[in-house]
């Protein structure tokens, strides 16, 4: 039987560092996949002066690693990064301004399709959901980007395991990053961990703006927006200042989550954004221990929801361990196997079959 992502993550938090801790809780495991008996991973450190220092750690992981039962291969490489940039700013170009006028809506050149993921409320799993749904799309041979427009709180550099900075080398346009078959951009790849975006609605309107223009997208069948939660200024700008396809609204069944919910079906509405479909998010619990089924925050409100709408329940999503340690392990759930990949597998096809994706 082929060996389990935890298995090896088991295995490489056992694998000391020189200087303290493990290759686990150091947090420089990379790309980690199970392929039947092989395993591949990536190391890395963001001291190119440490290389040679690791070299017999990565030895020591990939026998650790060809040790496990199921596994005869294991495919260990280590990377090094220089030290990333100090500044909030991708050398040269500063995001964060005031807006600047737009004739009407446009998308930036190249991007076929803009897919905006909102939910009402906050912690509803509204960033998960774009994370995998990117995934999903580019497992289907979609050109896929990814915005994290939540600006206050980005959570999409962690998600989708990046860690190095976004450059503009030239001053006037942002390279973006490119994770599991992703092309992906975020504030927090301009920011240091820990620090904060303090700024007004206008601020925020403009950085948006730069995030859409100023990155250097190449062509896309979609783009899909994480957006923050709520109804406020940078939901606005997007579904005014560009050609939504749609919005897809994520929800748990919880009451107070659903009373948000309709409020942001209602915005989207008022700005004549298609809501292309609910997500239910956590709509339910199996215990891995005995099988029992737990409605932790209620049930089928979300579906109810959505045919009270007359839109589609695009899917129902089970409250997973999994997918929280794929998320915060910067792995998706959605780049393995199993009944979470398939879930957004088959959303992802649903889009793609009806040409919204
Ligand atoms: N189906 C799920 N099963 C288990 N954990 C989940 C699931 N969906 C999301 N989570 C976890 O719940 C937490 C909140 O999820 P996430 O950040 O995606 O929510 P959000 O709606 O984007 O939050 P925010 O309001 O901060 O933007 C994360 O730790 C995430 O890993």
């Amino acid at each position: 039987m082929p060996t389990t992502r935890d298995a090896v993550l088991e295995t490489l938090s056992r694998i000391v560092l020189p200087d303290g801790g493990d290759l686990v809780s150091r947090d420089m495991v990379r790309a980690l996949s199970v392929e039947d008996d092989t395993v591949r991973f990536v190391i890395e450190t963001h001291d190119p002066g440490r290389a040679a220092e690791l070299e017999p750690v990565r030895a020591a992981a990939q026998a650790a690693v060809e040790a496990l039962a199921g596994v005869t291969r294991a495919s260990v490489v280590l990377t090094a990064h220089g030290p990333a940039p100090k500044a909030p700013s991708g050398e040269g170009l500063k995001i964060g301004r005031h807006p600047t006028p737009q004739a009407g809506p446009e998308n930036p050149a190249g991007i076929d399709r803009i897919l905006a993921v909102g939910s009402g409320k906050g912690g509803v799993g509204k960033s998960t959901v774009a994370s995998n749904l990117a995934v999903a799309l580019a497992r289907r041979g979609r050109r896929v980007g990814l915005l994290d427009a939540d600006i206050y709180g980005p959570s999409q550099p962690r998600m989708m395991g990046v860690t190095r900075r976004a450059a503009s080398p030239d001053g006037k346009t942002i390279e973006p990053v490119v994770a599991h078959g992703v092309t992906m951009m975020s504030i927090g790849l301009m920011l240091d961990e820990g620090q904060a975006v303090v700024w007004r609605g206008p601020m925020l309107m403009g950085a948006l703006q730069q995030l859409l223009s100023q990155v250097n997208w190449g062509p896309l069948d979609v783009l899909v927006v994480d957006l923050p939660p709520g109804t406020g200024d940078i939901q606005l700008t997007l579904c005014q200042r560009t050609r939504l396809t749609g919005a897809i609204v994520v929800s748990t069944p919880q009451d107070v989550a659903l009373i948000d919910a309709r409020k942001a079906i209602d915005m989207f509405g008022k700005l004549g954004t298609p809501v292309l479909g609910l997500i239910e998010n956590m709509s339910t619990y199996v215990c891995p221990n005995c099988g029992h089924e737990a409605h932790i925050f209620g049930h089928g409100g979300v579906a109810a929801e959505a045919e009270a709408l007359g839109v589609p329940l695009l899917g129902a999503l089970p409250l997973a361990l999994d997918v929280r340690l794929a998320g915060d392990a910067g792995q998706p759930v959605a780049l393995g196997e199993g009944p979470q990949a398939e879930a957004y597998a088959h959303i992802a096809a649903r889009l793609v079959g009806g040409g919204m994706a």
